[in-house]
Formats: C-alpha cells, structure tokens, sequence
C-alpha cells in the first residue's frame, strides 16, 4: 500500500501540514531511536514534501518510490538549530569569509540545518540593512532567520523596529555592550531599546562586555608594550563581562522584559545569569562550543598564525570557565548552545600581526557545534540525548518561537532530521572542514559520535561524507512575537502597577 496519502491526512493538525518541500520526496527512515526533547523512542519516521507525516514504529515501506533508510543502532534527531552566526558580515573592516552558502554547505555537513544570523543595519537603518541580508541569503542552501542589531537611536529606528518585527518575521533585537566606536550602544540607547522590544514582544539580545572598559584595557596593553594576540585576552578580562552582564540584567529587571546574553564565556556573566533566575528573572544565557570546549593558553602560542585564529570577544577564558560553563548547561542555568561561527581566514586574522586590536574577532564553529555537544557533554555522561536535542535544537525553536514546526520530530514538523550514529568517531580540521576558512580553532579534534545523514526540508543533503548543498534551496524562516518568555508578562506588570503606592499624608488619614 502507498503510506503518504494516509498519514498526510493524520498530519493536518500538526505544525506545519502537508506540502512544505514540495519536490514530491518520499524518505522513510527505520529502526532508529527518535528522540525529542521531551522524549526518545523506538520508532520509523515517515517523510514527504519536506515534512515529518508520521513517527511511529512499524511504518510500513509501501512502494518503490518511497527511498528507505536504516537507522538500526542511530540517533535519528531534530537538525541543529544556530542561534547566533555571522554569515558574510561586514566587521573590522573586512567581511567574514563564509557567506550563506559556505556557511550552510558547513552546517549541512555538521548536522545543522537551520540558523538565526544577524542583521547588521547600514549606517543605523534597520531597512537597508535587511535589504543588504535578504539579497545575501539568497543562495541559502538551508532554512534560516534573522535576529537585528541596534545601533543607533532615534524616533526612525523606533518605527523601524516595529515595522521588523509585524512585517519581516523578526522577534529579536541584539545590543552590542562592546565595540567602541563602531557597534556600541549607551546604557540609554539600551533603555530605549528594552522598553520597545517589550512593547513589540520581540526579545531583547545583548553581547555583555564594558565597551569603555575594554577600550581602556586595550590602551594599557599597548602602554605596557603587549602588541600580540594573548593582549586581546589580558585587555578584556571577566570582570567585564560580569560587569556587562549584571548592568543588561538589571536594565531588564527594571523594564520587565526578558533577556537573552549571548556568548557567556565567563563564569563572572554566568553566576549573574543564575543569581537572576533564581530571583525569578526571565533571562536566558546562551554558552557557544568555543567557550565550553577551548582555553585561552593558544592566545600565548608564540606562532601568531594559530594565536589569532582564537582571538573572538568576549574572550576565551583560561581554562577552568569552560568546565563551569559545562556544568551551568547541564544543570539548566545555561540554556542552548550556539557558536558565534564568525570566520575569518590566516590573511585576514594577519591584518592585526602588529597590533592586537586589529585582529578581526571570531572563530569557526557552525560545522563543528552538533559532533562536539555530543562528545563533550553525552559522551561523557554530562546531559542525556533528549537534553542534547533541547539545547541543540529545541530550545532555539521555542525561544524564537518556531517550534514545533523546527526543533522536533512530530508529525507536521518541518523535516529538518540527522541520523548520529553514536559508534563512529569525527576528526576536525581545516583540511576537510566545508569552511572556506583556511584554519579551525578545532584543528585535529577527534572524538566519538558522527553524523552520517542529514535531511533539509526532506531531502537527503548530506550522506556517507557526501554533501549536496543547493544554493537557493533554503526558506526564510519568519519568527512571531510573543514567544513563550512572555507569557504572564502582562501580569507581573500589573502586580507592579497595583504595588505602587501614592504616599498617605497626615490630615488625608485622619480624614479617612
Ligand atoms: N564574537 C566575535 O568575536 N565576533 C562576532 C561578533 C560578536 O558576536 O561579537
Ligand atoms: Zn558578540
Ligand atoms: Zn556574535
């Protein structure tokens, strides 16, 4: 019998419904363990037109047409979610050397088939900003979204703002605490902004490290004469990102808004996102496979070459931080992982031989992020494969408020699937990496867990180390606002409002 009409009507109240890929691709996939992350489960999982029509086991193949594929002793799992990349950015005056199909291509190849990047306005326009992204995606090879950057502020990116978020699907704004002089925004620009992502629903996202501060660390290294890649970590130490931390969490307090800090490479910003969400706050803290995995002891490798590629802000930490911010996602003070992939080759990263401050920032990662999470925390027992899902994909789904049509594996959902295969072992570097970066700061890494099938929108990209990565084939994927994060946030406003007390003065309570 023929499966795909039967299980497409049962899909009609799912996520998505049937038809998204639309190419007519039948894929059953048999034997495998599935796993969400609020489940795992023994079962097949049925897709056609680029969507998931069935999960349960004993799927029968039906015809010919349909192509099969053994997942007998695999993980067949939720495609990774990126929350935070820089795809063809323009930054310390050079651009970043994956684009949107690179970048993709190397995601693909890793097991991630959706990422969120970040728009970064043109000279503050929000609008020519988007232009600029939205012709940069056009050779898309995977599904993706965007977050935006302020900086800037006036009455025109305040309607600019709104216009994002109710007619171009953008739910996040992200505030750069640092970079002085160019990304950099005032405590006030950060006020104004909370206070319109509240309004709009969308969330607010900041890069937590004291700009001022760094600018002057950075003049006391090149006083002292320390010109090389180990001044860019001595220049911005963890006190900063605290500082940036604790200041972005309180202006949140303040607004009643939530907050999302990206890249928590400190346990100084970390014990800051726990103490909020111990009193309650709504604030998410994302750690990126950089920070998790790798120390600063290469920014003192005397070869500049392999010191610079780890140069990306806020800094490496020493080693120590990374175990801590291990535990912190384990334990659900951190709650997803991205990568910050922001990539840039031996030459460009050479631009700051001389001077520290001129090392464009940024490491590889989005190729890298699925194999690593799965060695460096399942592997070694730190969460379990429905947590990994959760912090690799799910999560992102939910917080952007894409989920369950990405993020999961239910009838309905976008067919974005990996098939792990937790016998096999990876070896990383630039060498086979699908980066067009000529270097990786994960150069020689093995480990345990491969992935050996991915599945974009139902079609197989990535099988037996080959990759077929389409350009023009990946969707923009628009995020709603009013994600989970505010729910009830009407009602804490409203507790306020009613605690707030006019004073009683003397005559008035007697009179009363
Ligand atoms: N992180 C970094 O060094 N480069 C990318 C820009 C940013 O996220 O701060
Ligand atoms: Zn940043
Ligand atoms: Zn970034």
């Amino acid at each position: 019998s023929h499966p795909a009409h039967e299980f497409c009507a049962a899909a009609g109240g799912g996520a998505g419904g049937c038809g998204g890929g639309g190419d007519g691709t039948r894929i059953l996939i048999k034997g495998g363990t599935v796993v969400n992350a609020h489940r795992a489960e023994e079962a097949d999982v049925y897709i056609e037109d680029g969507v998931v029509v069935a999960v349960r086991p004993n799927i029968p193949v039906g015809d010919d047409n349909v192509r099969v594929t053994d997942a007998t002793g695999k993980y067949v799992m939720p495609g990774g979610i990126d929350p935070h990349t820089h795809l063809e950015m323009e930054f310390m005056g050079t651009v970043t050397i994956d684009d949107f199909y690179s970048g993709h291509a190397a995601a693909l190849a890793g097991g991630t088939t959706m990422h969120i990047d970040f728009v970064i306005p043109v000279n503050g326009n929000l609008t020519a900003g988007l232009e600029s992204y939205k012709h940069k995606a056009e050779k898309a090879a995977m599904d993706y979204g965007f977050h935006m950057a302020i900086t800037k502020w006036n009455d025109e990116v305040s309607r600019e703002m709104e216009v994002m978020v109710k007619e171009h699907g953008i739910n996040s704004f992200k505030f750069f605490m640092a970079y002085k002089g160019s990304l950099m925004v005032t405590d006030d620009l950060l006020l104004q902004g909370l206070q319109k992502c509240k309004s709009l629903g969308a969330l607010a996202m900041v890069h937590a490290e004291n700009g001022d501060a760094v600018a002057e660390g950075q003049q006391r290294m090149i006083d002292l004469g320390i010109t090389g890649p180990e001044g860019h970590a001595l220049s911005r130490p963890p006190v900063l990102e605290g500082e940036a931390t604790s200041r972005a969490i309180r202006l949140a307090k303040f607004v009643n808004t939530p907050l999302y800090v990206v890249h928590v490479m400190s346990t100084d910003a970390m014990e800051e996102i726990a103490k909020a969400k111990r009193e309650g706050q709504r604030v998410i803290g994302e750690p990126v496979v950089s920070g998790l995995v790798l120390d600063d002891s290469w920014l003192w490798d005397p070869d500049f070459a392999t010191a610079s590629k780890y140069v990306m802000s806020p800094p490496i930490r020493e080693a120590g931080h990374n175990k801590l911010l291990q535990a912190a996602l384990s334990s659900g003070i951190l709650q997803l992982v991205g990568t910050d992939h922001c990539t840039f080759n031996s030459t460009q990263k050479a631009f700051g031989a001389y001077d520290f401050r001129k090392i464009p920032n940024g490491v590889n990662g989005i190729e890298e992020r699925m194999h690593i999470i799965w060695d460096s925390m399942v592997e070694t027992g730190k969460i379990t494969v429905t947590d990994y899902v959760r912090v690799t994909s799910t999560e992102c789904a939910k917080i952007f408020n894409i989920y369950p049509r990405k993020g999961a594996i239910l009838e309905g959902s976008d067919a974005d699937i990996i098939i792990l295969n937790p016998k096999r072992s990876f070896a990383m570097g630039a060498r086979t990496h699908h980066s067009r970066s000529d270097t990786s700061v994960y150069e020689g890494r093995k480990g345990k867990g491969m992935v050996e099938v991915t599945i974009s929108r139902g079609r197989v990209v990535w099988e037996d180390g080959n990759l077929n990565a389409v350009p023009g084939a990946g969707r923009y994927v628009r995020t709603p606002p009013f994600g989970y994060l505010f729910d009830g946030l009407d009602k804490s406003d409203a507790v306020y409002r009613a605690s707030l007390r006019a004073p009683v003065r003397r005559g008035e309570a007697a009179a009363a």
